[in-house]
């Protein structure tokens, strides 16, 4: 029998994607439909138990995570070690570099993406250490109020989503440093979540913070400030700001292009090194063809993207099949399924993975 009718009668290859995710998390994407659907194209998804040392698991193809910590890291390196064929999605340094809202967005500045009408960047912001730095008005001089205050370190916890919209000077005392203090940009009290997965990009609309007012900066004492938490994670029945969102009509709310998006997603995919991610982007109500990306996230909630279960399947498929191609294509120097480009795709995908 030749090795294509072996293949052949062998079926096609099952994979194992092992799953490290905070109960929260687990919850919301390791859904029934995604198990199934991955399941019937021969990817089983299988829950990693977090109690006992991840080395001694498996065997596992490809290990999904979204943990924190050192000994998480060490985890994985140890699995790593044990496992070198094994991909990890994706590498704990570069899920790091989101862990700090300034480390986070410093990558989107060195993207040189080319559009001819539309411009993209960041709200001007500061970093504020200690208190005395807070009040210290040179601090403040490449700033305008109103500002949005957000933690500096972005790790997941209640703690780093806890925001403060600061209307001027009064409103500083209630905000505890590290922060960052970021301008904060009129948009129309609508956002665009970019959601990415390998070469998979999608946007979709949610409500944002409604517009200040020039009149707000005359605001004094408590009023001067106003804490709120995961405003894009409102619901969309959810009564908040009731009046503000009467007026506005999600739906007609222009897209931006996608190409543009597309570009900027590839283009912080590449930088970042990262396969999961989601980025949230504001449109200037001033300028309409000036576009701010305000906060990257490690592994969001997917599965409030729409086909997140084919999306996600079709990624691990892809990751898993292209991987086994390329040690075949790297043991016998031949591959007739795929052209050059795909290769070359697949060699970047996988570099942006951490191999185990
Ligand atoms: N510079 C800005 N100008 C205007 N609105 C902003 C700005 N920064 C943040 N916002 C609003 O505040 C919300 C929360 O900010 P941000 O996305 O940085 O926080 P987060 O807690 O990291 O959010 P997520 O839940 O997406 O992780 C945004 O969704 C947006 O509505
Ligand atoms: O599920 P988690 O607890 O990780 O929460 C994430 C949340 O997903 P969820 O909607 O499933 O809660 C994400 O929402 P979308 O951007 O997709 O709207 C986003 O807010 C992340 O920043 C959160 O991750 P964290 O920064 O807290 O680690
Ligand atoms: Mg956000
Ligand atoms: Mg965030």
């Amino acid at each position: 029998m030749t090795e294509p009718e072996r293949e052949r009668e062998r079926g096609p290859p099952r994979f194992t994607v092992g799953y490290a995710l905070a109960p929260k998390k687990q919850n919301s994407f390791i859904r029934d439909s995604l198990v199934n659907l991955a399941r019937s194209r021969g990817i089983d998804l299988v829950k990693i138990d977090t109690t006992r040392p991840l080395a001694d698991q498996g065997p596992f193809h490809c290990v999904l995570h979204k943990l924190y910590g050192q000994e998480w890291k060490e985890q994985l390196g140890e699995f790593r070690l044990r496992n070198p064929n094994a991909v990890i999605i994706d590498s704990p340094d570069a899920i790091e570099r989101l862990h700090n809202r300034i480390s986070m967005l410093q990558v989107v500045s060195e993207l040189e993406i080319e559009s001819r009408s539309l411009t993209f960047g960041i709200p001007k912001q500061i970093v504020i250490y200690d208190k005395e730095t807070l009040f210290d008005q040179q601090s403040w001089v490449a700033l305008k109020f109103p500002v949005i205050s957000k933690p500096l370190v972005a790790d997941g916890s209640a703690k780093s989503h806890k925001m403060a919209l600061v209307y001027n000077h009064d409103g500083l005392n209630k905000l505890k440093p590290p922060i960052v203090l970021q301008e904060f940009v009129n948009h129309g009290g609508v956002i665009f979540k970019v959601y990415v997965v390998g070469s998979h990009v999608q946007c979709v609309k949610r409500k944002s913070l409604p517009d200040v007012s020039a009149s707000s900066s005359s605001t004094s004492g408590d009023a001067a400030v106003l804490p709120f938490s995961q405003v894009s994670n409102i619901a969309t029945d959810e009564k908040a700001e009731e009046k503000y969102y009467e007026m506005m009509d999600l739906d007609d709310t222009k897209m931006p292009p996608q190409e543009f998006i597309e570009g900027i997603a590839n283009g912080l995919r590449g930088a970042l090194k990262l396969n999961l991610f989601n980025f949230d982007v504001i449109r200037d109500a001033r300028f309409a063809e000036r576009y701010f990306i305000i906060d990257i996230n490690y592994f969001p909630g997917y599965a409030k993207m729409p086909c997140y279960e084919t999306v996600l399947t079709d990624f691990f498929w892809d990751l898993l099949n292209n991987s086994s191609k390329l040690n075949s294509f790297d043991k016998e120097e031949s591959n007739t399924c795929c052209g050059d480009g795909d290769l070359k795709r697949e060699r970047e995908d996988k570099e942006n993975s951490i191999h185990v």
